[in-house]
């Protein structure tokens, strides 16, 4: 316990009485702003004060009780004419300390003239920036959080802002070990030392907890997790799962072998992003029209079609040189598809053919829909596992996850609490450190996660990973851009596209107005050192300085500003549920989404029986490990806040807090639009309807 002395920082020296009404210190174990307690002060004051400036919080030790960290909302100040004034902090007081707060009116550096409040920045920005360091992963990765350094904060060591943080393939692995009942290593030590304010709160670490030990200990029980070998039927697959079925899980178990599903997925699967619109062949996919014209059917041709813009290629080019791993002591098998789709007069898309290499030639055959079922069906199958790795490593784990932890990152370090871009922000960077803390400490790290499931280990992951940042572009990261350059806009029931673009315009919308208000001309924008400070760290440590991105290293124009902003927002939430929340649907049917192949690629046709196929798909353990995590990531944890809620009151003025108001209201429209269509399909596309998409990413 300890107790709490609040100092008054104003303007003029004035006589006076204040109210204060400040969180009360809740209880002990951070359990977050759930409890609410407010305690109220009145405060005598020999003179006026004017204006407030700062408010002062000491935390002190109480009598003999120990440290207790506390976590402060806000405070709110009734002044002697009767106005009140609100001071936001949302942030966990650790340690005794003083915390300094601003009123909540957002001020950027430009509307700042007094030296003392100049000061206040500067300051409140070196202490995040002591704080909260970068870290360098590995070579090509997106710079992150390094947790070693809230350790040394916590034993009040005193270190250099310029201290250099070691790469996570030098560090001592002795704490990353296995856990009793987990299938995998975890690095113990990395999850010990969160800095409070970005830890999850008790009530998601619970849930979490809560969903993975009786899912974990009943495989372990029934000896999932322990048995090598291939399963002996497919349908033994149905019953991984017997409690965890959901209505698209269950679809996926019916339709998986069917081809108009295997196009279906590439619209409003996991990983909508992989349709490029032909308008020739490349030289590396010889596919002739004597190939496909019995399913092109009469009437048309390929050439036609490519005229027509109704051919697709997904090209997994990426995987061609992607390191090769071990399971359960046996090599496996990593390939790098090409798979051709045609969009047919019913507007159905349809697999034409695939190449399981990107080397065409005798030894490298064009699987077509026409060939023997089981051939076909090994040749999606091979697709699906090139999916599975594209889609966890870059669509989702790097594009999602670690871009939105240096967007974070960037923002605690660059631009202070009354930043209109901290505030805008904040909300969509929560728990995005811890989440992705927790995945290198039990995914990411050796003998973890991706160790024992993937067929490519954690030496592909960060050849993929770095491979794909390398060719990542600010195109790629704006969904209109992304689409049109993809030539897909008019592919139909691509409620990915649709639902995306929608949720895209509401944010566009609300951050325009934002923006407006605190940004109205150019030279705002450019005069504002902070803001570019944070957009160079992005480019910088995010994107690596690489200029071919097409990332911004300065924004110029308000315009400029709404569309970075936008896209972050999309990214950090509507991007990250299109990407996550249906791992568990779609891949707990696992043939559906491999993730390792135990055989080559067929350089032949006529060979699959049903026992190659089965011996060709993982093992036993390794198929359940993984779907273990695809059931745990697949459903955000409790204490969730869906996009657009924003309980904690960073922004005081009534204009922002009205465009907050009308951005729930879109949101709410586009819900309810959502909803109606999806009462007519037969697989309903629910993973962008608003109330099921996170703030940030957090799972
Ligand atoms: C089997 C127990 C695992 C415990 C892990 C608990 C939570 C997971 C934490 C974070 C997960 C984050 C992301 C991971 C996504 C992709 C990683 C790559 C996976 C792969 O290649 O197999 O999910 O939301
Ligand atoms: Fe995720």
């Amino acid at each position: 316990m300890s107790s709490l002395a609040v100092k008054v920082v104003a303007g003029r020296e004035h006589r006076s009485s204040w109210n204060l009404e400040v969180p009360r210190p809740a209880t002990r174990g951070r359990c977050g702003p759930e409890i609410s307690l407010v305690q109220k002060y009145k405060v005598r004051c020999a003179s006026e004060l004017g204006e407030i400036l700062l408010l002062r919080l000491h935390k002190e030790r109480f009598a003999f009780f120990c440290k207790d960290p506390w976590y402060c909302s806000r405070i709110c100040v009734t002044t002697p004419d009767g106005s009140v004034v609100h001071f936001p902090c949302y942030q966990w007081i650790d340690g005794y300390c003083t915390v300094e707060l601003r009123p909540g009116t957002a001020r950027t550096i430009c509307q700042d003239a007094l030296p003392l409040l100049l000061d206040h920045r500067k300051r409140e920005l070196q202490a995040r920036q002591e704080c909260y360091r970068w870290k360098i992963y590995a070579p090509g990765f997106p710079r992150m959080v390094d947790v070693s350094s809230f350790e040394e904060m916590e034993s009040d060591k005193k270190f250099a802002l310029t201290k250099t943080a070691p790469c996570a393939d030098q560090d001592d692995n002795s704490g990353n070990r296995y856990l009793p009942g987990f299938p995998m290593k975890v690095d113990i030590p990395s999850l010990l030392h969160m800095e409070p304010n970005i830890r999850y709160s008790a009530t998601k670490t619970a849930s979490l907890i809560f969903n993975a030990l009786p899912a974990s200990l009943g495989m372990k029980i029934r000896g999932l997790l322990d048995r090598k070998g291939s399963w002996k039927r497919l349908d033994d697959i149905r019953n991984i799962f017997w409690c965890h079925k959901t209505f698209t899980s269950e679809y996926v178990t019916e339709h998986w072998c069917e081809d108009s599903f295997f196009g279906y997925q590439y619209l409003n699967g996991v990983n909508p992003i992989m349709l490029h619109c032909l308008s020739s062949l490349p030289s590396k996919l010889p596919v002739t029209n004597d190939m496909v014209a019995p399913l092109l059917g009469p009437g048309t041709c390929l050439q036609t079609e490519l005229e027509r813009g109704h051919i697709f290629l997904a090209d997994y080019w990426i995987l061609a040189e992607a390191p090769v791993h071990c399971l359960n002591g046996r090599q496996q098998y990593v390939t790098a598809p090409l798979c051709l789709l045609w969009l047919n007069p019913q507007g159905v898309l349809l697999p034409l053919a695939i190449q399981l290499s990107q080397i065409p030639g005798p030894e490298s055959p064009i699987f077509l829909p026409t060939d023997c079922e089981l051939d076909w069906l090994l040749a999606k199958t091979w697709v699906r596992n090139s999916e599975f790795l594209v889609h966890e490593n870059n669509t989702h784990f790097l594009c999602t996850h670690l871009l939105c932890e240096a967007f974070s990152m960037a923002t605690l370090r660059q631009l202070p609490l009354c930043h209109p871009v901290y505030k805008l922000l904040l909300p969509h960077t929560r728990y995005t450190l811890q989440v992705n803390t927790i995945a290198r400490a039990t995914l990411l790290n050796p003998d973890g996660l991706v160790d024992k499931v993937t067929s490519i280990g954690r030496r592909g992951l960060i050849y993929l990973m770095s491979t794909g940042l390398a060719h990542f572009t600010y195109t790629d990261f704006c969904l209109p851009d992304s689409l049109r350059a993809r030539g897909v806009l008019t592919i139909p029931n691509y409620h990915y596209r649709d639902d995306g673009l929608k949720i895209w315009a509401a944010i566009e919308r609300f951050v325009s107005e934002i923006v407006s208000y605190y940004y109205p001309n150019d030279a705002c924008v450019q005069q504002d050192s902070e803001l570019q400070a944070w957009v160079g760290e992005i480019f910088a440590q995010a994107f690596l300085g690489r200029e071919s991105s097409g990332f911004p290293s300065r924004l110029c124009t308000p315009g400029e500003l709404v569309k970075y902003l936008t896209a972050i927002i999309f990214n950090c939430s509507a991007q990250h549920a299109a990407v996550n929340s249906g791992q568990h649907d779609f891949g707990a049917w696992m043939p559906n989404a491999p993730s390792s192949m135990r055989q080559p690629p067929p350089q032949t046709k006529g060979n699959t029986t049903m026992e190659s196929y089965l011996e060709t798909l993982p093992e036993v353990n390794t198929t359940c490990s993984n779907l273990l995590l695809f059931w745990l990531v697949s459903q955000e944890p409790k204490d969730q806040r869906p996009l657009g809620t924003y309980p904690d009151e960073h922004f005081t003025e009534e204009a922002p807090r009205q465009s907050i108001a009308a951005f729930q209201k879109c949101l709410a429209q586009i819900s309810k639009d959502i909803r109606a269509r999806n009462e007519s399909l037969a697989l309903p596309y629910a993973y962008l309807d608003p109330p099921l998409i996170e703030n940030s990413v957090s799972i």
